[in-house]
């Protein structure tokens, strides 16, 4: 609970802490706009053409209207004046007119709205898609950041309501052209007016403005704590985490944190809100108190004969629907300002750069790799961490050799493996491939080349079939060599108790799901080895969740698997780590020892320790 209490007043402090964005970093904010409108175009330039040009069209409607009201008027004041000849044709045309252009308008924004939302759905698709391709080009490093996350998270909901914003752009377009139309008349008339319009629609401005950023830095100084609720919320319901709840009782303690924390945002916002509400009310009294002092001034002018009835009509319109106009503009400008804010996360997140990227100018890949692998001095200390997770790592990985890592949970194993494909590059002393710094190779290759098989592999959630050839994702479709991957990983025993066989959805999360067990599971991840036609194959306990027939047939089958290649094989079991042509002990991340099981047991050291504590366990 003191956590809790310490973490919410850090929180309010910073809030409080962080100083409001002046307007000109407002209007700053305003310079992601025409990025903003490129990618929309690019997203259909036919759909967004139309929508410009109806839009135009559209703006023009509210003068035209207002005019036509003006000569109805003055036309009918004057056959009012002389009833004994009624000439109405003219009239009638008026009206027509005035008919025919309600219709126009209607049908525009019902088409210009068709069209948002046709292209909002297709920008929302294509930012989804770009964000995906983006995020999978970013190092693993980079993932595990939580200011990265962050920015991810925020990115993410920027692919939604982002489409808000392009109807507002657009829809602010159409009003400024509206605007500049309806204004021409009023200044014609007393170009005064349309100052005191302005100068009674600017506070209102000044306040909306404001608070839209005083919410933006809320919500963004909040996004740890929106992502931790969203994290309470999916794991207080979900298929994977069910289990764990109902048996250790966890949801009430899931749902005290997030209702602390959802109380807190509550509370912040709520204030905000109330703020605003009332500084709101007030500025649009004095926005009215400008339309009534213009009224009036125009009513005086009519009774004293300088106007006519139909000019009264027309100004008083224009002038309201200019006030409404102005308004809803500069409002509409600090909302638009607001979720240029936004689009700054969105565009931030684009302009993350990976380290490790792909290289045209990269060594050639060697087919097949000559010497092997050698690690130089080897550190890596993992971003944000105090601890080394490997230093001072010395030895070579030879071609064709298969060596097996022995070490206790958390010596450094996986970290291992993880610089081996490049997932992360040392922070000190290098690994050399055949003789050249693995960074002179382009990545994409190199991992081509290498098959690895990870302790914690995902269960997608395809059907039995993709499952295995994500190992090879370009033969997707070699149901041959799908089935023989399965055959010798042991998965076509589970594949063919399914009921719809390789095409069956394998997990719990969609409808027609069917869920394994962990050991079978594993034989699925393994297929995946098979599919892989790779030069270093590295298995991270491959076998963990196999029973002991299972695994003694794996390892039958390992030869087979390793021929002609390299091999990386991470095991607890001994019975596993023995088949190595070497092993190589770390402890702390450093080297302890590396020889074939044979010599490790002969030299009586780390190794032959362990190895006698396994046995004697099954003694
Ligand atoms: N993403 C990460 N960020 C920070 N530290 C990490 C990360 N992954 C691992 N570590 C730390 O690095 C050290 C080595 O971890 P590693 O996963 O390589 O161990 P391992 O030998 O594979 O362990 P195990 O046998 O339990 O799988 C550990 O101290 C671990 O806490």
């Amino acid at each position: 609970m003191a956590f809790f209490s310490d973490l919410f007043a850090n929180r309010a402090k910073r809030n409080q802490d962080k100083p409001p964005l002046s307007l000109k970093e407002r209007v700053s904010a305003l310079k992601n706009l025409p990025g903003f409108l490129k990618l929309i175009w690019h997203t259909s330039p036919g759909m967004a053409f139309t929508n410009m040009m109806l839009r135009i069209i559209r703006a023009a409607i509210p003068l035209a209207t207002l005019y036509i009201g003006k000569l109805i008027i003055d036309e009918v004041v004057r056959l009012a004046k002389t009833p004994e000849n009624l000439e109405l044709n003219y009239l009638f045309m008026l009206i027509g007119l005035e008919f025919g252009l309600a219709i126009i308008s209607d049908l525009l924004n019902r088409a210009t709205a068709l069209l948002d939302s046709l292209l909002g759905d297709l920008f929302a698709n294509q930012s989804s898609i770009n964000l995906m391709e983006h995020a999978a080009t970013l190092d693993l490093d980079q993932f595990e950041d939580a200011a990265f996350y962050d920015k991810l998270e925020r990115a993410r909901r920027q692919t939604l309501s982002r489409t808000v914003l392009m109807t507002q752009v657009l829809g602010q377009a159409q009003d400024i052209i509206t605007m500049l139309f309806l204004s021409v008349g009023l200044i014609a008339f007393n170009p005064w007016l349309i100052l005191l319009l302005v100068v009674a629609v600017i506070p209102a401005f000044l306040g909306e403005s404001h608070f839209n950023e005083r919410s933006y830095s809320l919500v963004h100084g909040w996004t740890p704590e929106r992502r931790e609720l969203d994290y309470l919320r999916m794991t207080g319901a979900s298929d994977d985490t069910a289990k764990e709840v109902k048996i250790f009782g966890l949801s009430g303690f899931l749902t005290d944190r997030f209702r602390q924390l959802s109380d807190q945002f509550y509370l912040a916002n709520k204030k905000l809100v109330l703020k605003r509400a009332a500084w709101g009310s007030l500025f649009a009294a004095l926005g009215s108190a400008g339309y009534y002092a213009a009224y009036l001034y125009i009513i005086y002018k009519t009774v004293t004969g300088t106007l006519t009835l139909g000019d009264l009509t027309f100004l008083s319109g224009s002038f309201m629907r200019l006030r409404g106009l102005l308004e809803s503009i500069l409002n509409r400008f600090s909302s638009i300002a607001e979720g240029a804010l936004y689009l700054q996360d969105f565009f931030e997140f684009f302009q993350l750069q990976p380290r490790i990227k792909p290289n045209a100018q990269a060594r050639t890949f060697p087919k097949p790799i000559r010497q092997g692998f050698t690690f130089e001095n080897v550190g890596f200390k993992y971003r944000n961490a105090e601890k080394w997770a490997i230093r001072n790592l010395n030895f070579t990985l030879k071609a064709g050799e298969k060596l097996a890592l022995v070490g206790e949970n958390g010596a450094g194993k996986t970290t291992l493996v993880k610089l081996l494909s490049r997932l992360y590059d040392p922070t000190e002393g290098r690994i050399l491939l055949d003789g050249y710094d693995l960074k002179e190779y382009d990545p994409v290759e190199l991992r081509k080349e290498i098959g690895v098989i990870f302790q914690d592999f995902v269960r997608f959630q395809l059907s039995a079939g993709n499952n295995i050839a994500v190992g090879r994702i370009e033969e997707k479709e070699n149901q041959p060599r799908i089935e023989t991957s399965a055959e010798l990983s042991l998965a076509d025993s589970v594949i063919k108790k399914l009921p719809e066989g390789y095409n069956q959805i394998i997990g719990r999360r969609f409808a027609k799901g069917v869920d394994l067990s962990g050991g079978e599971w594993q034989k699925i991840a393994l297929g995946r080895a098979y599919m892989r036609d790779a030069q270093l194959l590295i298995l991270d306990e491959p076998t963990a969740a196999l029973d002991a027939r299972a695994e003694h047939e794996v390892f039958q089958r390992f030869a087979e698997l390793t021929k002609g290649k390299t091999a990386v094989l991470i095991s607890h079991r001994f019975s596993t780590v023995r088949m190595a042509d070497r092993i190589l002990v770390i402890e702390n991340g450093q080297f302890v020892e590396i020889g074939s099981h044979e010599e490790l047991l002969r030299k009586g050291g780390r190794y032959a320790e362990l190895f006698h504590l396994q046995a004697a366990g099954y003694r």
